[in-house]
């Protein structure tokens, strides 16, 4: 931040592109009729699954590729308790034995990745029969492409030291890769354009909403029984679910609007619809509603708080909003300078309030004391970036990521992604994330890592802070391409620490708290595996968004 000659203020400017979607989703009208007729569909359907999931109860591969099929196709979220009954009776009984006895690589890798996704700490040695005297992958399983998908798909959930699912990865990557290059038709078959998807997106790293919806157009009706019947029903659940998204985003719409930030605030990003999705990434059903409209408002503010401290904002007046957002407190206004703060701070804190009148009839108040410490710790740790940028201070890595695993809002997300989550979200869950376990931190080392790698470059054009890139090149003489490099082996290491404490602890912490977690770590890599898609969201993301809300799902 200057001062020129006339002792004005003269300010960053980001040239951020305008709003992608403006007011497309302010009106909502449904057809009523059909909604009805849908929710009849999928009622019906979903007593049919229920009885085919106890008719295949003693047919492991059968009920194991049903339980797949309900999981990618996005409607496992209705068989909760007969999938996890499923995958225990699995795992006590031993089933991935006998796939192991049939030399079934698709099975054996699938039940393993299935039974990891329930939690359940299997062990990988498993896989270790499928190697040759050298410790080599079989050079005879390229010819399994469907066993090579599975292992592919399920080395994604490898945990430290595990090198056979380390081989295993390098093993199918390189494989289905030259299969698909030297093979035209199998790139136009359906299994290879499953495999092109799986390899671009792993399922694993892929944000399930998303990923549904993709599998829907992929999936085949195939010799099973069921297929026809668990297709029909995920297309019309889909329809359901897509129809409440467009009525929250509706709703959300028009809080926004009558916000009207544009004009006091135009320096920042317009990203309502974007940081919608990105809730929509954490949790997708119904029964989420009031969080996820909770969370979307959040992550909106958090985006204009951190371009008005990333590019508005002078030394003195971001201390002074970081001190008033320390106190919490509507008297605190008066000390802000200027009316951007003002309406900023007045927003904030009535979007918290609200909520809070909220939990208090479920009794649930407690959540909003801790969401709010999140955004507190937050707003601090964009104070101190900002010290830093005015400094020209560029600190050693390790001082850059203490405080930057906090600005990435990696801490602050997910603590608030679980307000208004119900009781199962108790005082001590919300404990447990303030103390920052390993997967939190790992969870927000990967979103810092990756969104720098992606978008140190514009940020450094515009003069922002150092971004982990430059503090690696400073403190080891690497070169961006080095410095690139070891900062994505950093973020590979960081999956595994995810993994390991999500998919192979026996804990008591609430899984649909730590799925919170997993899925918001998807969303990440969706976001910055390319570029700061968040930021330039009018390619990659655009098609995103449409996908989920706007596109009818095919008929
Ligand atoms: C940074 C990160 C991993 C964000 C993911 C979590 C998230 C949805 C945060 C809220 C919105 C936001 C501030 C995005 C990053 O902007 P930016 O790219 O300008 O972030 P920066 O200023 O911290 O680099």
């Amino acid at each position: 931040m200057e001062i020129n000659e006339d002792q004005e203020i003269v300010r960053k400017f980001a040239n951020f592109h305008p709003s992608v979607w403006k007011d497309y989703f302010l009106e909502y009208n449904c057809d009523i009729e059909a909604l009805q007729a849908c929710t009849k569909g999928v009622e019906k359907l979903k007593e049919v699954v229920r009885n085919l999931l106890k008719d295949v109860q003693n047919e492991p591969s059968t009920q194991l590729n049903l339980i797949d099929a309900l999981q990618r196709l996005g409607i496992s979220y209705h068989f909760e308790i007969e999938i996890e009954e499923a995958m225990k009776h699995m795992h006590d009984q031993e089933i991935i034995l006998s796939f192991l006895h049939d030399n079934d690589l698709h099975d054996l890798a699938l039940c393993f990745r299935l039974l990891r996704n329930q939690g359940y700490k299997i062990s990988s040695d498993i896989f270790r029969e499928f190697k040759d005297e050298k410790g080599d992958f079989k050079s005879s399983l390229i010819d399994d492409l469907k066993g090579m998908l599975s292992l592919y798909e399920a080395a994604h959930i490898r945990i430290h030291g595990e090198d056979v699912l380390e081989k295993a990865l390098n093993f199918t990557t390189t494989n289905l890769t030259s299969m698909m290059t030297s093979s035209p038709s199998l790139s136009r078959s359906p299994l290879g354009r499953q495999i092109q998807h799986s390899l671009e997106q792993p399922i694993h790293k892929g944000v399930p909403r998303l990923e549904a919806r993709r599998y829907i157009s992929l999936y085949q009706v195939n010799d099973a029984t069921w297929s026809d019947t668990v297709r029909t029903l995920a297309k019309l659940d889909f329809k359901l679910v897509q129809t409440l998204h467009r009525q929250e985003l509706s709703d959300l719409s028009r809080w926004w609007k009558d916000l009207d930030f544009g004009k006091e605030l135009p320096f920042a990003r317009d990203k309502l619809v974007e940081c919608y999705f990105w809730a929509v990434g954490a949790y997708f059903e119904p029964t989420y509603s009031i969080a996820r409209v909770f969370l979307s408002k959040v992550i909106t503010l958090t985006t204009i708080i951190d371009d008005t401290f990333d590019v508005y904002g002078t030394q003195e007046e971001l201390l002074l909003f970081t001190d008033a957002i320390q106190r919490w407190d509507a008297s605190s206004i008066d000390q802000l300078l200027g009316q951007t703060y003002k309406l900023l701070y007045r927003a904030i804190l009535r979007v918290y309030q609200e909520m809070k009148e909220m939990m208090n009839k479920e009794g649930c108040s407690y959540q909003l004391d801790y969401a709010k410490e999140a955004m507190k710790d937050l707003v601090r740790a964009y104070f101190v970036e900002a010290k830093w940028d005015h400094e020209g201070y560029v600190p050693k890595l390790e001082e850059y990521l203490s405080n930057a695993v906090v600005s990435s809002a990696c801490y602050m997300i997910p603590t608030t992604c679980l307000v208004g989550m119900g009781k199962i979200m108790s005082k001590e869950a919300f404990e447990w994330l303030r103390g920052v376990p390993k997967p939190l931190r790992a969870s927000s080392m990967i979103g810092r890592l990756m969104n720098d790698v992606v978008s140190h470059k514009f940020e450094q054009m515009r003069g922002d802070v150092a971004s982990a890139v430059e503090c690696y090149m400073k403190e080891y003489g690497a070169s961006e391409q080095e410095a690139c490099d070891e900062i994505n082996k950093m973020v590979e290491e960081a999956w595994k620490d995810v993994n390991e404490e999500c998919f192979t602890r026996n804990t008591e912490i609430p899984r649909p708290l730590l799925m919170r977690l997993v899925n918001l770590t998807r969303m990440l890599h969706v976001i910055y595996k390319h570029e700061d898609s968040f930021t330039h969201s009018k390619t990659r993301l655009k098609e995103n968004v449409a996908l989920l809300f706007v596109d009818p799902v095919d008929p």
